[in-house]
């Protein structure tokens, strides 16, 4: 069954996505673009999803369902894979090289996916129209091409720097700031606006 809202269907003169010249070749690790981040941080009680460069304008992720990921009892937590399919979907901005954010993600639970599983995220770019970035994202079981547990829909929407100094909190902004890899991704994207 595919629920997808009329919200999430490109308009008729929507572009192709591009992938920006430098994008991160095929395969190349992304970096976290923020440490403290819960989806791709180094933080022990988070996803610790690592994302992959692709082909076009696509990455690839994994993620290993850990006890403390759990729902109910063996089964991973249904929002940590809709947060595992946001971060996934998210890495997409290396591709582009520009600061999107979610405005809506839909997504379908097709299978329960037991802790102890590496779900293999893939995600990718449909179309583009003005700031609006339309991307789908699925997760599948122990393998690239295993059976497909969570897929997801969204639609990304382009901000500024601003949009992240306006609005959080100013302990972690002023750190953001400081911090040289930080500032170098802030940089790199807003060239391109
Ligand atoms: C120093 C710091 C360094 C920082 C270094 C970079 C850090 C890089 C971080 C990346 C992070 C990724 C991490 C994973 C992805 C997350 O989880 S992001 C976190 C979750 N998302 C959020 O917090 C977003 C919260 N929402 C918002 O802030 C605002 O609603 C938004 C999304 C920015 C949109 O507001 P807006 O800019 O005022 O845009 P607005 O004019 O309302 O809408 C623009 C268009 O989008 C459409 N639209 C907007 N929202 C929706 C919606 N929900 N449904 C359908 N259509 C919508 C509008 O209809 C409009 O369409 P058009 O009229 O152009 O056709």
């Amino acid at each position: 069954m595919s629920g997808t809202t009329t919200a999430l269907k490109p308009p008729e003169d929507a572009r192709a996505p591009v992938r920006h010249p430098d994008a991160p070749a095929p395969g190349e690790l992304l970096d976290a673009h923020n440490h403290q981040c819960f989806g791709c941080g180094d933080q022990e009680s988070g996803l610790l999803l690592r994302a992959r460069a692709g082909e076009g304008v696509a990455v690839t992720a994994e993620f290993e369902v850990r006890p403390v990921h759990q729902g109910a009892p063996g089964l991973a937590h249904g929002g940590l894979l809709s947060a595992a399919l946001d971060e996934t979907l998210g890495a997409l901005n290396w591709m582009q090289r520009v600061i999107a954010v979610t405005g809506r993600l839909e997504t379908d639970f097709a299978r329960p996916v037991p802790v102890g599983t590496v779900l293999h995220l893939q995600a990718r770019v449909t179309a583009v129209h003005g700031r609006k970035i339309y991307c789908t994202a699925t997760g599948r079981i122990d393998a690239h091409d295993g059976p497909v547990a969570v897929r997801a829909d969204a639609l990304f929407i382009e901000v500024r720097v601003d949009h992240f100094i306006q609005n959080g909190r100013a302990e972690e902004i002023n750190a953001a700031i400081a911090d040289p890899d930080q500032a170098k991704l802030a940089r790199v994207c807003e060239v391109n606006q």
